[in-house]
């Protein structure tokens, strides 16, 4: 469904009512999508160095790139819905007030003793992620921000966690490459965006191997409970690209530089147990007693008076968010041009022709 111009006005008039600032980085997301909603492609100069804002404003807008006017103020009036929370009672039913998480067999949410689970359920393509993936997730994580549970948890179905990205992604959609990857970076960003904000306890159950944007988001979680057959690989270079999830922050941070180089420029694949003593992993069980025991613990965990945890992540997390976001924005900046480079071309080719290996 493609919004229409009163959808948009609704949007912008919603946005007019809005009670609460809804922070930074929204205004700023809401800024480039209508300016690109209304004006197309940003063509003005990019201000001077130190005009913060105006740099800002100007980075937003240029990072949707060729994105069509249509496309845009769809966006903006899916981002203004998600906003619902902090409108006015008085500011009308906009066309998607009520959207909830579509019908989805491949991200499948549960609820079980006050946790919500998000499971990637693609066990046959080893729960690589499609383009429809990334929006469900954003959603499911937006819905499991709102709901009634303490704690979220992410696992995957069957043998893997995740093989990361569906490398058909780059072959399956229709329109111009350069629309296509100026959608796609903005879906990255949204898709990374909802865990850098996820306001409740996150936690990983790695049930298996993780590779590429499985792996990376993982610095954006607060605990990562691993079997001990899972690994952690990150083969950027290897596929022409180059580091996402704020792992280009977040995983210097959390082993250091030089493991983080290994991993992320070298495609070094690690075991959990490495993981663990380089702090990306917070346990690793036995793979028998994985569930068993993850579970015990999760489940007492969840019993903390939801609030002080809650406020208590707040305390860990808040002061970084403001560099999250933009270390997101400029990972996903920098993986659009990386899209269109040949060396990422060739291997993509290479996997489907040969169904190539990591
Ligand atoms: C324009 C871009 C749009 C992007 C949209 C949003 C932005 C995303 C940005 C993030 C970008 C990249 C980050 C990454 O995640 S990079 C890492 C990508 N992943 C890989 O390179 C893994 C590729 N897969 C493999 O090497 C192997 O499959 C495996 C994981 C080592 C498993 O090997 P196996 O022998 O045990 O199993 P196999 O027979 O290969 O797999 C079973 C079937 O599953 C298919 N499959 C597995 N992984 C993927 C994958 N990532 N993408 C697509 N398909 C995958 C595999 O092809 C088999 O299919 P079939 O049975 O032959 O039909």
């Amino acid at each position: 469904m493609v919004a229409s111009e009163k959808d948009f006005e609704n949007a912008v008039h919603q946005v007019k009512l809005l009670k609460e600032d809804p922070g930074n980085d929204a205004k700023l997301k809401l800024y480039a999508l209508y300016k690109q909603a209304t004006e197309g492609p940003c063509n003005v100069p990019k201000p001077r160095v130190f005009d913060f804002l105006g740099r800002a404003k100007w980075d937003a807008w240029t990072a949707l790139g060729s994105l069509p006017k249509e496309t845009a103020r769809q966006n903006y009036v899916d981002f203004v819905s998600s906003l619902r929370p902090s409108l006015t009672s008085s500011s009308g039913e906009g066309p998607a007030a009520h959207r909830s998480l579509p019908e989805s067999e491949d991200v499948v949410v549960t609820s079980k003793d006050s946790i919500t689970v998000i499971t990637l359920n693609r066990p046959a393509k080893k729960n690589a992620i499609t383009y429809q993936m990334y929006q469900d997730i954003t959603l499911a994580l937006k819905a499991a921000s709102k709901d009634n549970s303490t704690i979220t948890v992410f696992t995957g179905n069957g043998n893997y966690y995740s093989s990361g990205n569906d490398l058909s992604n780059f072959s399956n959609r229709s329109g111009s490459l350069q629309q296509m990857y100026a959608e796609s970076a903005l879906t990255l960003r949204n898709f990374v965006d909802s865990f850098i904000d996820f306001p409740k306890p996150l936690v990983a159950l790695v049930n298996g191997p993780a590779v590429g944007i499985a792996v990376t988001v993982l610095g954006l979680f607060d605990a990562v409970y691993a079997s001990d057959r899972a690994t952690f690989h990150t083969p950027f270079s290897s596929l022409g690209i180059t580091p996402e999830g704020c792992s280009s922050y977040t995983f210097p941070k959390i082993m250091g530089p030089a493991k983080a180089a290994e991993m992320l420029i070298f495609g070094k694949k690690i075991t959990a147990r490495e993981a663990c003593a380089q702090g990306l992993v917070t346990e690793v069980f036995p793979h028998n007693t994985f569930q068993k025991e993850a579970w015990a613990r999760l489940t007492a965990y969840a019993k903390n008076p939801p609030k002080a945890m809650r406020i208590g992540k707040q305390l860990l997390r808040s002061f970084g968010k403001e560099t999250l976001h933009a270390v997101n924005a400029e990972e996903c900046r920098v993986l659009q041009e990386r899209w269109l480079s040949e060396e990422c071309v060739n291997a993509i080719q290479t996997f489907f022709s040969k169904k190539g290996k990591l």
